[in-house]
């Protein structure tokens, strides 16, 4: 089990009182399975995605990542787990426009400490896996926005990560593009044994999902078993 989030209740400072953004919400995502996440806007998606990515200390409940339970963790060792078994892919690719598409992924590398002379075999490797092989010398500029989002993913895989958690990634894509990247965010997925949690707006996503759950007013559900 890499991602499990056991009865979370996240609250926001709301004028006097508070506004309860996660409600008892509960979801277990195993390695090698993608979740898709929908429901209406204000829901609760990003502050479910903001809590499994440790980003936001809930009220009441239990984060368990790649079997650490974050309760037991302070800043820097939140941060420490962030760095080794959380990637995050957002809406916008954020990439460093100095840097070619290899050096992109290579700075993840780099940051978390791992030794050199394998970063950047892995950053290939992981390029070639997105399909983008023959452009890693390119910088941002000089790729379309559905191979900045490649990019984008493929450095969120760079150290490995046990749970990779995936913001809107198609909402600056055309739809042919958009459901190009959920297919290979589907199969990276399977590949690489990762726990995904894709929140998304598009329907046609969630057929290469292996399960959805539908937020609304903080509630997760999940369909029942047949
Ligand atoms: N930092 C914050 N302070 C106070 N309230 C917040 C904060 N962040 C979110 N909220 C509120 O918490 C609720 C859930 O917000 P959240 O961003 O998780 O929804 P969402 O489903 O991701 O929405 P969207 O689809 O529009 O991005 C909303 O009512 C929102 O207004």
């Amino acid at each position: 089990m890499s991602l499990a989030l056991d009865a979370v209740t996240l609250t926001y400072p709301d004028g006097d009182g508070r506004l309860t953004a996660l409600d008892a919400v509960s979801l277990t995502v195993p390695a090698g399975r993608m979740t898709a996440v929908v429901g209406p806007s204000g829901s609760g998606k990003s502050s479910l995605l903001a809590v499994a990515a440790t980003l936001v200390t809930p009220d009441r409940g239990r984060v368990v990542v790649a079997g650490t339970d974050t309760a037991g963790l302070d800043a820097a060792g939140r941060a420490a787990l962030r760095r080794s078994s959380i990637g995050i892919v957002f809406q916008q690719p954020n990439l460093l426009p100095s840097l070619t598409a290899v050096e992109q992924l290579q700075v993840m590398a780099h940051l978390s400490g791992r030794p050199p002379a394998s970063v950047r075999d892995r950053a290939m490797e992981l390029l070639d896996a997105v399909g983008l092989a023959d452009r890693a010398g390119r910088r941002p500029h000089q790729l379309s926005g559905g191979q900045r989002q490649r990019v984008n993913i493929a450095r969120a895989l760079m150290n490995e990560p046990a749970v990779l958690l995936v913001d809107e990634p198609t909402s600056a894509l055309d739809h042919e593009r958009g459901e190009a990247v959920v297919a290979l965010l589907a199969e990276l997925t399977r590949a690489r044994g990762t726990a995904t949690v894709l929140v998304t707006h598009d329907r046609a996503h969630l057929a290469s999902a292996d399960e959805t759950a539908t937020v609304q007013d903080g509630h997760l559900t999940l369909p029942t078993p047949v």
